[in-house]
């Protein structure tokens, strides 16, 4: 699988982009909300989106693709099989039931928290953030601190 030539790179991104959507004042008035839910519904975008990931990082000796809550988990795994990574799932709180460390974070609507099981990340293995987008980058800020414990 390779995305060939220049053109045939730009061509396929921009069906990528041109799937996407901006809703104004969604959640709360003022914000641009971007809405991927479009691009899942174009089987063609949605592949090249995955092999996008795949073709760039398929030999960089990632160990653990680890997927933000909850939008990384519509594109982590397939990457995750694709690179023959393991998949760790970054929870919202309270989701996983086993010993989890926790980082608290803030959004642009609010403030959230990451947590992770313990032992699922070790002081080897070498990760891939995955999640649909970075808006203050306060998400995936808290990923890296709690994939930079171990
Ligand atoms: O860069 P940031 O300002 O941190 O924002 C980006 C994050 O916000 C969204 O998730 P959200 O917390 O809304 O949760 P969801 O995926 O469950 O909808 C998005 O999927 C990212 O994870
Ligand atoms: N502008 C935005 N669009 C979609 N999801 C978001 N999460 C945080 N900010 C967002």
């Amino acid at each position: 699988m390779s995305f060939g030539t220049e053109g045939e790179s730009a061509s396929r991104i921009n069906g990528i982009k041109s799937t996407l959507r901006i809703i104004s004042d969604f959640p709360k008035p003022g914000m641009l909300f971007s809405d991927i839910t479009p691009l899942l519904l174009d089987p063609k975008a949605f592949k090249d989106t995955i092999d996008f990931f795949v073709e760039r990082y398929k030999n960089e000796n990632i160990s653990v693709v680890a997927g933000i809550e909850s939008r990384g988990f519509i594109f982590g795994p397939s990457i995750a099989l694709a690179i023959g990574a393991k998949f760790v799932a970054l929870r919202k709180p309270n989701k996983l039931p086993g010993e989890v460390i926790s980082e608290n974070y803030d959004l642009e609507y609010g403030s959230d928290c990451l947590e992770m099981h313990v032992g699922a990340v070790t002081s080897g293995d070498r990760a891939l953030v995955v999640d649909d987008l970075i808006a203050t980058g306060g998400t995936v800020c808290a990923a890296m601190n709690l994939l930079g414990t171990f």
